[in-house]
């Protein structure tokens, strides 16, 4: 009884902070992870997730998530189908913004009302910057979480200044703390920002009203990008708090973190008696994550270089994109066991597999941190956003990885150069530079969030700055 008490006194007193992620699976994930972070420096968090994504979300390991995190719900003005239901990402985005503000204001007074639980920080995702808005009108500690690694989030910074004028007109482009770039290194929407132009105003408009928030967190750790951290430090102060990948990988701080919990697709666990018979290093995974949507000649090109490499691989299509495979390609991929489609699956798992030799990904920036959290060389295939400068980083500054290169007369990635890239990364020449590389930055990784840690300082840091403000 006694223990009892003391228990919910200690909940009581605990700093309680809204989470409110962009409606995205890459967005999500770390934002989830971050809060598990937080728990163990005696924070509670809230995830503020929209109706839509909490209807359609499938839950992994929910028992493992530590008792101090819970979700609420606001409306996004698209409760039955979420952004898919939308004109267009301006409409989606203005209708989120209106109903959204007016949604998150009554959340916060709910809790505030209630003495239990007050809100003491709202954390939000930098293109959500309405929120920051309302955080403002009630007087709380406003936190911009960006999603990025910092050299993309640098970028958008150097356009929305004008310190980087857009569009580019001479190359090599030269931006402090960055290797030099050529415009395929650039994110698309400044390499060519007439192609996305809602893209484009999202991704500026996160520094529209930045000077209102109180702290700068940033999904990426200190070593890994250090002169691009120091340099835009130096105008906005960003504090690394990554990587944001279950700890069980890392420090093993927070028991039973193995997932990402929530999962915008079906998950399908056939792969793990397939994955657990193969040999070590024998295995590509292959994942474009949970946006990019190929032509048909395309993932033709990707199933031939696959067989074509005579290794095995583990491919996630999601439900909607496999209808782009003919039915002979598939019996093909499936004919002597080695290829095996998935819809989804817990991807820190199969990453970790010592089966997995070889990572072939869309370099979105979850998966890039992830593979290198978890030691695994890559073969980048960027599509558009962030992921041309992830892939740069990958192959010329981490060194983790090879970037294939795109056939000029169509923008096509050829068969040949999807075997011969994945032939690289698994052969024994080059390949073992890279999977020492790979080992390295792991080590790196582990360090930043280990007790005295880059990441685990600035945690400290922030949780300080919410004990002393709020
Ligand atoms: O079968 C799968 C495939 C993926 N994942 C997870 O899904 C996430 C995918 O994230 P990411 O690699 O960043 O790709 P996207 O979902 O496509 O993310 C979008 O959002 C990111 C953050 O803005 C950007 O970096 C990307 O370029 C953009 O495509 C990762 O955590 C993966 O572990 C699974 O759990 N199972």
């Amino acid at each position: 009884m006694e223990e009892e008490r003391r228990n919910s006194n200690v909940m009581s007193e605990m700093k309680h902070v809204l989470m409110v992620p962009y409606p995205s699976q890459g967005h999500l994930n770390p934002m989830l992870q971050f809060s598990k972070r937080l728990t163990t420096k005696g924070v509670r968090s809230t995830m503020v997730i929209t109706k839509f994504i909490s209807k359609s979300m499938h839950l992994h390991q929910l028992s493992s998530l530590p008792t101090s995190i819970q979700f609420d719900t606001i409306s996004d003005g698209y409760d039955q189908g979420g952004f898919s239901h939308a004109e267009s990402i301006s409409s989606y985005l203005s209708t989120m913004k209106a109903i959204g503000s007016e949604n998150l204001k009554e959340l916060i007074k709910k809790y505030n009302e209630s003495s239990q639980h007050p809100i003491d920080c709202i954390v939000y995702d930098s293109f959500l910057t309405w929120v920051l808005d309302v955080t403002k009108e009630f007087g709380i500690i406003g936190a911009t979480f960006f999603t990025h690694m910092c050299a993309v989030d640098f970028t958008f910074y150097c356009v929305h200044n004008g310190i980087l004028k857009v569009p580019v007109s001479e190359v090599p482009i030269c931006i402090e703390g960055h290797p030099l770039l050529e415009l395929k290194d650039t994110p698309s929407f400044v390499c060519n920002p007439a192609c996305y132009p809602a893209y484009f105003d999202l991704v500026m408009n996160q520094f529209s009203n930045v000077h209102k928030s109180d702290i700068f967190l940033v999904n990426s750790f200190y070593k890994l990008e250090h002169q691009v951290v120091d340099s835009m430090s130096k105008l906005c102060p960003m504090l690394t708090i990554g990587p944001t990948v279950p700890s069980s990988y890392l420090d093993n701080a927070i028991p039973n973190d193995t997932e990402n919990n929530l999962n915008l697709f079906r998950l399908e666990l056939t792969h793990s008696n397939w994955l657990n018979e193969k040999a070590p290093r024998s295995v590509i995974y292959v994942s474009f994550g949970s946006m990019v949507s190929f032509t048909s000649e395309q993932m033709e090109e990707l199933a031939f270089g696959l067989i074509a490499t005579g290794f095995n691989f583990l491919w996630v299509i999601t439900d909607l994109e496999r209808e782009k495979l003919k039915k002979e390609i598939f019996a093909e991929i499936h004919k002597d066991g080695k290829g095996l489609i998935v819809n989804w699956i817990p991807q820190l798992g199969v990453l970790s597999s010592n089966a997995i030799g070889c990572f072939l990904t869309h370099s979105g920036w979850n998966s890039t941190i992830e593979a290198l959290c978890l030691g695994v060389p890559m073969v980048a295939m960027p599509q558009w956003t962030d992921q041309p400068m992830n892939a740069k980083y990958v192959e010329d500054v981490w060194k983790v990885g090879v970037r294939v290169k795109v056939d000029e007369d169509n923008g096509v990635v050829r068969r040949e150069e999807i075997e011969r890239c994945i032939r690289k990364v698994m052969g024994n020449d080059h390949g073992k530079e890279l999977r020492r590389n790979a080992d390295k930055w792991r080590e790196l990784a582990v360090e930043a969030v280990s007790e005295g840690g880059t990441s685990d300082n600035n945690i400290n840091e922030f949780v300080n700055l919410i004990k002393m403000r709020s």
